[in-house]
């Protein structure tokens, strides 16, 4: 602490603050506990920055998203190199970095064939620890105490402080009373769980948790227990927010694309959502229709596909109907080209896309009515009444979405980056594109904030019966061509069902796609719109799959944009050619790491078979970055300013120190 900075403040500058630092005074009663905090910020000060690991497009593949987190995206392995280069054998290591993936199921495993457990419990604490002394290196001891599992903090403190000869007895002490008194197996799982949390400080979602894969619940169960995340909302993440706020037309999308990925198990066993109405709708209104188009696009072995079939063309139509009376009430959002329904001639079974009138691949339409097309009929009516109802009352559903609310957002500027789930909306000359919402028009960070702010509002409506036109916008952010998160002049979904001419399934781009990948330029535009710049900035996206195998690569704008959705998601693994992509941002600095195949967490476990992963693009720092720079680092200097205050108030008599 320097004494001379203290002096500096003057006494009406005190003054001014001395409510706030009485407040203060509360938590640091004295001179001696003040400085010592000062001393411990300063300390933090200088260690090097936390690993930041970015994510996007899970798309509900739990196995895949778990397995990233718990081998840290290759750092488990690499540590592991790292510590132990070649004294010990691969094979050996390969058990390790699995034990340290998967603990419970590993040591089950081994345990089950080991004929001298006790020696294997020595060897592979004794390793485990020399793992996570690695992984502990560079924070301080209190942070590494606040990620310890509390049961066991005390030994694992011990163990990691502990080295020297003199020491080797004690350690040794401590290893054989964990395994004599029979807790070797929990230790380890405590530490593994320890070293896994350790090589992660920072998790960033750059959006689309939800849709197309098996097991959304369990993504956002581990996200919430996470220990430190952040998400920024993709366009499935808002369908899936706006449908939890009871806006009926995300409603529909959501079951619609539930059943197009034959997902039921989610809605139903997950979340509790009561589909029987919807299954009787679908047997009473489509009984004899083959419902072509609405076969699922995955489909299990042995599984009646015939019902699901059924059920995805009524929620589709009701979807349909839905939508249109949105673009209906608000026609400022310029989407009446998407109101399809009145185009059909429903005795020919064709319909009017601008001058071409196209055949239906589907002609039959038994629940419209033709002279009003958008208007559900009574059955259709209390189907999604009764949806919205169930959402409504799905308690697990509404504590992933509460947690989404409050964790995520439409963008976030961290440490220089800037993250966001799909585009910052451009026009075709490279201006920020304006949309008017309620008279005044937004573009650039504004219109990312006012979407924030808009998105918020209308969940606050969740549990309301009436319906609030505000929530309109949710349905907007997910599909209108100025959505940030859509980024798309249109989503044809209509056209990808009953239209056979692919020309009619395209989707334009926003001009973002093209000015701001190939530019720099325009990537600095944008990072300073929203306060940032500089050599250390980058932009990071995600909802456009990376089609590696047509030579399309991750790293854009000569590397000051990065698109990370490299397909997690398995249906889109064939576009992309590779399973997905971590973004590394260590005291180092940046490592893109592409990961090849994932069988299953079954074959990791049994076969050690880990994901292949691949670091494809490093940008090193010219110096190891310090906390200090950081933003958590803006934030603990602004702290020791207080405490340097309090400090001073405290020595000229302006607060009453306590003892
Ligand atoms: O391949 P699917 O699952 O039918 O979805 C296609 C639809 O998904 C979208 O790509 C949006 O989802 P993404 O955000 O994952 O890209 C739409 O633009 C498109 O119509
Ligand atoms: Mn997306």
């Amino acid at each position: 602490m320097n004494n001379n900075d203290n002096l500096s403040y003057s006494r009406e500058e005190l003054q001014e603050e001395i409510k706030y630092l009485r407040l203060l005074s509360d938590r640091f009663q004295n001179i001696q506990v003040a400085s010592t905090e000062v001393i411990n910020l300063e300390a933090i000060l200088n260690l090097p920055k936390g690993t930041e690991h970015f994510l996007s497009d899970i798309h509900g593949e739990y196995e895949t998203f778990s397995h990233v987190l718990a081998n840290a995206s290759g750092v488990v392995r690499k540590k592991i190199d790292d510590v132990f280069g070649k004294n010990i054998r691969e094979k050996d290591k390969k058990i390790l970095a699995t034990l340290i993936y998967y603990p419970e199921e590993k040591l089950d495993l081994v345990l089950k064939d080991e004929e001298n457990p006790e020696e294997w419990f020595t060897v592979t604490l004794r390793r485990l620890v020399v793992v996570a002394r690695a992984a502990a290196s560079k924070y301080t001891r209190s942070k590494v105490r606040k990620a310890m599992p509390p049961d066991f903090a005390y030994i694992i403190d011990e163990l990691l402080n502990e080295s020297g000869e003199d020491k080797e007895k004690y350690f040794e002490g401590i290893i054989s009373t964990i395994i004599r008194i029979d807790r070797a197996e929990a230790f380890i799982i405590a530490i593994c769980q320890f070293i896994q949390r350790l090589l992660i400080d920072r998790l960033h979602v750059i959006g689309d948790i939800f849709d197309r894969g098996p097991s959304p619940e369990r993504v956002m169960d581990r996200i919430l227990n996470y220990h430190s995340v952040d998400i920024q909302w993709g366009n499935h993440d808002m369908l899936w927010m706006g449908a939890a706020s009871g806006n009926r037309a995300l409603i529909a999308n959501m079951i619609r694309i539930s059943l197009r990925y034959n997902n039921i198990d989610t809605l139903e066993d997950a979340y509790g959502i009561n589909m029987m109405p919807l299954a009787t709708l679908a047997l009473h209104s489509y009984d004899d229709d083959p419902c072509e188009p609405f076969i699922p696009l995955v489909v299990e072995k042995g599984k009646d596909k015939d019902l699901v079939k059924k059920m995805h063309k009524a929620i589709s139509v009701i979807q349909f109907k839905l939508e249109g009376q949105i673009i209906e009430r608000n026609p400022h959002f310029d989407m009446r080209d998407r109101l399809l329904l009145d185009k059909i001639d429903y005795e020919k079974g064709t319909i009017k896309v601008g001058n071409k009138t196209y055949q239906l691949l589907d002609k039959n339409f038994p629940t419209i009515d033709p002279k009003n097309p958008y208007q559900l009929n009574e059955e259709e009516t209390a189907v999604i009444d009764k949806l919205a109802n169930s959402i409504k009352n799905s308690s697990r559903l509404q504590k992933h979405i509460a947690f989404l609310v409050s964790h995520g957002s439409m963008y976030l500027t961290f440490n220089e980056n800037l993250m966001y789930h799909g585009c910052i909306p451009l026009t075709k000359k490279g201006d920020f594109a304006s949309l008017e919402i309620e008279g005044t028009a937004y573009s650039g960070k504004a219109l990312c904030d006012h979407f924030d702010r808009m998105a918020r509002k209308a969940y606050q409506f969740r549990f309301q019966r009436k319906y609030e036109p505000i929530s309109d916008y949710m349905w907007y952010l997910w599909c209108g061509a100025s959505s940030p998160l859509f980024g798309k002049t249109k989503m044809a979904t209509f056209e990808r069902y009953f239209l056979a001419e692919k020309e009619t399934h395209a989707e334009g781009k926003n001009p973002y796609y093209t000015l701001v990948y190939d530019g720099e330029e325009y990537c600095d535009k944008i990072l300073n719109e929203f306060g940032i710049g500089g050599p250390h900035s980058h932009i990071i996206n995600g909802h456009v799959p990376v089609q590696v195998k047509k030579g399309e690569t991750p790293i854009k704008a000569g590397g000051k944009l990065f698109v990370i959705d490299g397909g997690m998601s398995k249906p889109y693994q064939k576009v992309t050619g590779v399973s997905g992509y971590t973004l590394i941002y260590n005291s180092y600095g940046l490592v893109l790491v592409e990961h090849e195949h994932f069988d299953s967490r079954q074959t990791a476990i049994l076969e050690e078979k880990d994901i292949i992963s691949k670091r494809i693009y490093i940008e090193a720092s010219a110096q190891r970055m310090r906390v200090r720079e950081t933003d958590i680092g803006k934030s603990l200097m602004a702290q020791i300013e207080d405490l340097n205050k309090l400090l001073v108030a405290y020595k000229r008599g302006l607060v009453k120190e306590r003892f």
